[in-house]
């Protein structure tokens, strides 16, 4: 560089692979694939305690998800996000016949022995459960859109843990059958189609150093809300601190 040349601006725009780059590490250095309760619920060290935990506490994530979504698309003045974010809805609430993947988690549910009227009731779930959920419902309604948009992003690696957890499930555990890993599967081709119109539009909409920055930190805050849930399911059932009013092991249990 002469020193006639003048020096890039400190807040310069990433080029758009670097840009994608920094987005993907977040999931490299902090997704919940790392977590040890994962590790344990796939190599079949969990208990049924713990396997019925988790659903009951997981329940509260799923029935969120199409709520942050529809919370998203109150926001869109563009009739072709509105349209390609419906999908997710569709995904999770199907139609009246067949369902979605709400109806495929409460039939895992019930794989595990567990009553899926009590798990749709949400009674049980752990108060850190809730409050981690619902700053994401919260982060997707309020903040601007390409960290709403953003924040989603942490399915780029679900496919890989999905995959992981249907065959260790499988191998592992005698209620795990193509009925109950169902909700899993169909993930795996639905994340990556919410990921594809995602990840692009992210990566054309944020055109400034200011809103990739955001972008990147909405990333990282939705890495902390599933890292969140976990260490709060480990305390509680793994190390046996239930907090006060959460669900108790023999509670909700099919009939
Ligand atoms: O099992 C998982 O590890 C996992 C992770 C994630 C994720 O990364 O947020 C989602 C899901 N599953 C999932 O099933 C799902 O429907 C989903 C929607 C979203 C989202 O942020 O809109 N994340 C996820």
């Amino acid at each position: 560089m002469t020193a006639f040349m003048t020096p890039p601006a400190i807040d310069a725009p990433l080029p758009r692979a670097e840009f994608e780059a920094r987005l993907r590490a977040i999931g490299d250095a902090r997704y919940h694939d790392k977590h040890p309760f994962h590790d344990r619920l796939h190599s079949g060290q969990c208990s049924m305690t713990e396997v019925q935990a988790w659903v009951i506490n997981r329940w509260h994530y799923q029935s969120s998800i199409p709520m942050k979504d529809a919370a998203f698309m109150s926001r869109c003045r563009d009739p072709d996000l509105r349209r390609a974010w419906r999908s997710r809805i569709d995904d999770h609430d199907g139609g009246p016949e067949s369902g979605g993947g709400i109806r495929r988690w409460l039939k895992l549910a019930e794989g595990v022995g567990l009553d899926p009227e009590y798990v749709a009731s949400g009674a049980g779930v752990m108060p850190a459960t809730r409050f981690a959920v619902d700053a994401y419902v919260r982060f997707v309604r309020d903040e601007p859109l390409i960290a709403a948009m953003a924040s989603s992003l942490t399915e780029m690696f679900a496919p890989a843990i999905h995959t992981r957890r249907i065959d260790g499930l499988l191998e592992h555990y005698s209620f795990a059958n193509p009925e109950t890993v169902s909700y899993f599967r169909h993930r795996l081709t639905e994340a990556p189609k919410d990921v594809r119109f995602t990840l692009d539009w992210v990566l054309t909409h944020a055109v400034t150093r200011a809103d990739q920055e955001a972008a990147i930190a909405a990333l990282t805050f939705k890495t902390d809300v599933l890292w969140a849930q976990l260490d709060a399911l480990w305390n509680g059932y793994v190390e046996g601190r239930i907090p006060p009013g959460a669900w108790q092991p023999g509670e909700g249990q099919a009939r």
